[in-house]
């Protein structure tokens, strides 16, 4: 990364798994702040956990995790994590982001509710709203998502796969989403497996074995991947 470009977060030899599973090991990677990073790797190459341990979900078992952001980091997870079976609408769903920010009595305000009919609105999800969240399909239901995401107004957004599995003009619409909120300043960190959107993404960090292997800048820029090739 640039040395000029401020951090967001910046990982200093972060090693974490899961119990006796060592997953990440080691990993030094900078996300730079107000652009979007993507996080691309082969499947259980630890771009989830690296994820995780943005968030601050997920504990490094050693390591150091220092941190620019202000605010509480918006985790979007898979939508193959979110159950069918819970009794939400798409309204109560997006809502949840704000969960944080209301008062004592835990009640909406009608700034909590203007940002969740705004975030709607900016993806197209307005007319779906009262549609229970297990009755839709995986692109609405992805959007759902990434609007309750949006809804926490963090300036750290993470995301696991966004578009996996949508058609391509959903997955477009997805995309020019994160590349907007990244254009207003917020940190987008998403993990992709598809080469159009992580070659889209302002900076790329490719994870092997849990480690990083190569990191790149700019859009879609093969030489700078090969120029900055890690050894290992
Ligand atoms: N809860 C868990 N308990 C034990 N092992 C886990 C757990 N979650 C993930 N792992 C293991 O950690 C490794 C890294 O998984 P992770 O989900 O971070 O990879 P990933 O790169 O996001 O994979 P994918 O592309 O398939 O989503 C895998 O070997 C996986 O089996």
């Amino acid at each position: 990364m640039n040395r000029s470009t401020p951090t967001a977060v910046t990982l200093h030899g972060v090693s974490a798994g899961y119990g006796r599973t060592a997953v990440l090991e080691g990993v030094d990677a900078a996300v730079p702040a107000g652009r979007a990073t993507a996080l691309v790797g082969p499947n259980g190459s630890g771009k989830s956990t690296l994820l995780g341990v943005l968030a601050g979900v997920h504990a490094p078992d050693s390591g150091r995790v220092e941190r620019r952001h202000l605010r509480r980091p918006a985790l979007v997870v898979q939508r193959s994590a979110v159950s069918d079976a819970l009794p939400v609408t798409v309204r109560e769903t997006v809502a949840m982001g704000r969960w944080e920010h209301l008062g004592p009595w835990r009640r909406p305000s009608a700034r909590d509710r203007a940002v969740v009919a705004g975030c709607m609105e900016r993806l197209d999800i307005t007319d779906l709203a009262d549609r229970p969240l297990g009755a839709l399909s995986g692109g609405q239901r992805q959007r759902v998502l990434l609007a309750q995401g949006l809804a926490q107004q963090s300036d750290l957004l993470l995301l696991d796969e966004p578009s996996t599995g949508l058609d391509t003009r959903a997955q477009g619409a997805i995309q020019r989403v994160l590349e907007e909120v990244a254009a207003e300043g917020v940190t987008v960190v998403y993990a992709t497996h598809d080469p159009e959107s992580a070659a889209r993404a302002d900076h790329r960090l490719h994870l092997r074995h849990g480690r990083i292997t190569a990191e790149a800048e700019g859009r879609s820029s093969r030489r700078t991947d090969a120029a900055v090739e890690r050894a290992g």
